[in-house]
């Protein structure tokens, strides 16, 4: 075995020693031992947020390990592959609705289901997931706020929770709170309304962490915002950790306010993209253990075909299976995934896709930033791709007028309505037009 291998085991297994399996799993495991030269050691980690972490916690308890067992002074050299990563630390920027029949936990209001052990990482999600442990590892001290973003389903809610629960798991005595931002807008319209704003402030105020879900739903809430950012305020100072989640990246969030946003980037955003197959397919695998299911490869690798977007319907999906395979009195096959899914992908996509989706994917194919679509610009190369991006979300989605206005930025729904009447029409002339829609359909539909 070459000898920077011989040293990484043996630093593996002493550090090991000292590490529970999830912090093994997320900060140790993924490294790679590159090459032993006059006596640097080179590591590979996969992120710059793992060098952040190692460097903060690893390096030199590893360096005095290695000189305990070599006898000789080792270095550690950090490399990180893709350096692309390394502006998602610098440039802090790394790229809710409840479920029903939640069981949550009396008084912090956490979903017991929702820990780290039980979130599967995969490509779309482990900068977020190692961010969000190293929030929990280390609250207040390195992320504040750390802001969790990304589409519909995806596990901002299950991330954001496994923090709240590591946190007490490793002080039992924390103050955990977690809402969704319309309870936090809810608890203080009821504090003013029944004159207890100074019982709303100690509340909130006094907390070690608090999670706040779906920061999105704050836009157009003026008094709820001014009265988060004193929360925010406060709590920042006495450097509690704050963890937000909001369906996209907070400066895109329309009628959000400017000085929140500004906070915001005090801290770090860690977007959650849609799993690959193996992810999904290790997903099934987990639920299906603890549903204690059996259900072949075969069948798992076919349920995860058919739901590529939102991990809250692939559980739909695997539900779906079970129940087809119980009201039936059969084994869970491939047949019976088969029959019991026809049909589900299409409304599943059409279901699946949402107005900021739309405005990602038609920002991207213009090489425009979705605040572009949001925003005011009448410049040419701007308003007919909104335009697009309206009608698209008139076509393609179940979204009222309003609602749809309201999403480009506080639109009003005649802008909308004009908007999606002028692609109409232009279409009928301009088929260089009609070929783009026809390829963000493509794009949108998968
Ligand atoms: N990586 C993962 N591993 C295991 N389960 C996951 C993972 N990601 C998501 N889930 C599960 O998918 C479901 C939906 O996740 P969650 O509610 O956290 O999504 P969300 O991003 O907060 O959605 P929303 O945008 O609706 O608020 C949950 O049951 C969650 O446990």
């Amino acid at each position: 075995m070459a000898n920077e291998k011989l040293l990484w085991e043996k630093l593996v297994s002493e550090l090991q020693k000292n590490f529970e399996s999830v912090s093994y799993d997320t900060w140790i495991a993924p490294v790679e031992p590159i090459s032993l030269v006059n006596g640097v050691l080179t590591l590979e980690l996969p992120s710059a947020f793992h060098r952040d972490y190692w460097d903060r916690n690893l390096v030199a308890e590893s360096e005095t390990i290695l000189q305990d067992y070599t006898g000789q002074k080792i270095r550690l050299d950090l490399t990180v592959p893709n350096e692309n990563h390394k502006e998602d630390v610098d440039d802090p920027v790394v790229t809710g609705v409840d479920a029903p029949g939640q069981v949550y936990a009396h008084d912090t209001h956490l979903n017991d289901k929702y820990t780290f052990d039980s979130f599967v990482v995969g490509s779309g999600n482990y900068l977020a997931q190692a961010a969000a442990l190293s929030a929990a590892e280390e609250p207040g001290q390195v992320y504040n706020p750390l802001n969790l973003y990304g589409g519909v389903g995806l596990g901002k809610t299950h991330l954001m929770q496994a923090i709240g629960h590591e946190v007490l798991r490793r002080n039992p005595e924390a103050r955990v709170k977690y809402v969704t931002s319309e309870e936090f807008a809810n608890d203080f319209i009821n504090s003013i309304r029944t004159r207890r704003q100074e019982e709303f402030r100690r509340e909130y105020r006094s907390v070690d962490l608090l999670l706040v879900d779906d920061i999105q739903f704050f836009a157009d809430k003026e008094a709820t915002q001014e009265e988060f950012f004193h929360t925010f305020n406060k709590l920042y100072e006495n450097k509690k950790q704050i963890v937000l989640t909001s369906d996209r990246i907070p400066s895109d969030i329309p009628k959000l306010e400017d000085r929140l946003i500004s906070r915001f980037k005090w801290g770090l955003s860690a977007d959650i993209t849609p799993p690959d197959l193996e992810t999904r397919i290790a997903i099934l695998r987990n639920k299906a253990v603890a549903e204690g299911l059996e259900i072949d490869n075969q069948t798992l690798n076919y349920i995860a075909g058919q739901i590529d977007t939102n991990i809250r319907e692939l559980e739909g999906a695997l539900v779906r299976v079970q129940a087809y395979a119980t009201i039936n009195k059969i084994d869970i096959t491939l047949e019976t995934a088969i029959a019991a899914l026809k049909g589900l992908k299409d409304s599943a996509q059409q279901h699946g896709l949402s107005i900021s989706k739309i405005q990602e994917v038609v920002a991207q194919y213009y090489r425009l930033q979705v605040s572009d679509l949001t925003g005011k610009k009448r410049t040419k190369n701007i308003v007919v791709p909104r335009q697009i991006a309206m009608y698209l979300s008139r076509e393609l989605t179940e979204n009222s007028l309003p609602k749809i206005g309201k999403e480009f930025g506080g639109k009003d729904h005649t802008t909308v309505i004009h908007a999606h009447e002028k692609i109409v029409q232009d279409q009928n002339h301009d088929s260089e037009l009609r070929s783009q829609i026809s390829d963000l359909k493509k794009l949108l539909k998968g």
